[in-house]
């Protein structure tokens, strides 16, 4: 493990049973509170974000928002939210998908990318895969082209870069940490 990767895992906390019986929460709060390991998360985002020639950076509502709006202001991008149903005024793209504990809705404004744009999603974890399948679809049918999927967390005891995979379209997923 690298000593960043070592750094943002002493920080993130198992809460068993959360918020559904034989869910292995991971909670980002006790990293997000400190600014040490919190900076050092952001500075790495926003690196990869300028290294993958990103234009534009989205966050999934809502703990990839306080991850990727960060990282976008410190690469210099702007960021788009990617949101739950029935939240972004006017014309949107709509997908409905599963997640670990259940299902929802993501959304993204029709207008939010000029075409073509250079697109990194950013989000907290990997878990099914539900998530960011949905998000890379609606950013597609908003006319951008992902350039990579950034998390913060990888649960490798779930196949998420699998069920992921034939929505990737050799789009680069990289994980900070694989727990
Ligand atoms: O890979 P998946 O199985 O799809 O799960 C991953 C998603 O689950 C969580 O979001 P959640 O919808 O719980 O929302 P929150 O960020 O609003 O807490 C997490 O923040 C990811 O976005
Ligand atoms: N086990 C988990 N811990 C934290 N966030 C999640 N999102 C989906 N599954 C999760």
């Amino acid at each position: 493990m690298t000593e960043l990767a070592e750094l943002l895992d002493s920080r993130i906390r198992d809460v068993p049973d959360y918020p559904k019986p034989g869910v292995l929460f991971k909670d980002i709060a006790p990293l997000l509170a400190d600014a040490e390991a919190f900076g050092a998360l952001v500075r790495a985002l926003a690196d990869r974000a300028t290294e993958l020639g990103a234009t534009k950076v989205v966050g999934l509502e809502a703990r990839g928002f306080v991850l990727a709006a960060p990282a976008a202001f410190a690469a210099g991008l702007g960021f788009v939210p990617i949101r739950k149903k029935g939240k972004l005024p006017g014309e949107v793209h709509a997908e409905s998908y599963d997640l670990e504990y259940g299902s929802a809705t993501l959304e993204v404004q029709c207008d939010a990318f000029a075409p073509g744009e250079k697109v990194l999603v950013i989000d907290d974890v990997l878990a099914t895969g539900g998530t960011v399948a949905a998000s890379l679809e609606l950013v597609r049918r908003a006319g951008g082209v992902p350039v990579g999927v950034l998390v913060l967390m990888e649960l490798g005891f779930l196949p998420g870069r699998e069920r992921l995979t034939p929505h990737l379209d050799g789009v680069p997923l990289e994980a900070l940490i694989t727990v």
